[in-house]
């Protein structure tokens, strides 16, 4: 009998968070986490580790954190104040760690569902996002991946016609920090992380957007913790804020069964604001 399928939400270095979590799913299921594995939470060392021994047992998706992570490792930026990925940097086993995570996907197809860090811009179709996944996928696992990551910080709004660092930035924010789009434009805004009813009038959540390409395919995401849990049909959103003191979610794929972990505030959000 096949295994099971989980798709998990953002760790950011909740290691323990997810221990109890794994404590409720069949030891021999298959997992999906949703990118975002390191940092802000307490562990992000031990939780790449945790989760990159995992081995086939699991997929992982690259969230922004993640990149964060890979550029710093690149040279290509700097570690943040309230940033706990130092000890990833300093780790023996740092050069594993990185060659690992820069190879992992932006997109996942299973089970007739789409997994996404963040989202899918909504000017792309599934082909589309397909053939920019693999793309973007392609340079970071590739020989000249520091080069690819030398100006991933920003926001660029998708132009089929962009080339260099600058297509490369806009495919990683439109896989991996979309939350709000303009409601006439679709255009990506890169300040808003509130939930969706403290959003300025222009803005509406990216699923929403009426002219969405991807609208008929079921997605599921993390990334936007003020969101809430969603689990409808065409859309599961399971970011639950575990690092800010929510729960850490984990949805059975073939029920829609949520599960969840209660966990300690990791960080406090007004630290953030
Ligand atoms: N192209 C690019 N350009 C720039 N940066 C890039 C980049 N690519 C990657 N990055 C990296 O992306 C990272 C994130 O940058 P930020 O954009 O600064 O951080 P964030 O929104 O806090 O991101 P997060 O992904 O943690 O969102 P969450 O919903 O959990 O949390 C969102 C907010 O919700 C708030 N919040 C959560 N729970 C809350 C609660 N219960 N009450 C009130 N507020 C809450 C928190 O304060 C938090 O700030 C950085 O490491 C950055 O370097």
């Amino acid at each position: 009998m096949a295994r099971e399928l989980f798709a998990i939400g953002d760790l950011q270095g909740c290691l323990e968070s997810l221990k109890g979590l794994l404590e409720q799913i069949p030891e021999d299921a298959e997992l999906l986490f949703l990118g975002d594995i390191v940092n802000r939470g307490p562990e992000s060392l031990e939780t790449l580790r945790f989760v990159k021994n995992l081995g086939n047992r699991a997929d992982t998706l690259l969230g922004n954190h993640d990149l964060h992570l890979l550029a710093v490792a690149a040279g290509a930026g700097s570690v943040h104040r309230r940033d706990t990925i130092s000890d990833i940097l300093s780790a023996p086993d740092r050069d594993e760690l990185i060659e690992w995570l820069r190879a992992r996907p932006l997109m996942i197809e299973r089970d007739g569902i789409t997994f996404v860090h963040a989202g899918i811009n909504p000017a792309w179709d599934l082909p589309t996002a397909r053939m920019l996944a693999r793309e973007a996928e392609k340079h970071l696992a590739g020989r000249h991946w520091k080069e690819a990551l030398a100006g991933m910080y920003g926001g660029t709004q998708w132009d089929p016609d962009l080339k260099g660092e600058a297509r490369m930035r806009a495919i990683l924010n439109g896989f991996t920090r979309i939350r709000f789009v303009d409601r006439e434009t679709g255009e990506l805004d890169f300040d808003q992380k509130e939930g969706t009813g403290k959003a300025p009038p222009n803005l509406m959540p990216w699923f929403d957007y009426p002219l969405r390409k991807t609208a008929g395919t079921p997605v599921c995401f993390g990334h936007w913790s003020t969101l809430g849990l969603i689990n409808r049909p065409d859309l599961m959103a399971i970011d639950t804020g575990c690092l800010w003191g929510g729960e850490l979610t984990a949805l059975r794929i073939r029920d829609r069964r949520i599960f969840t972990e209660k966990c300690p505030c990791w960080a406090d959000p007004k630290a953030y604001s």
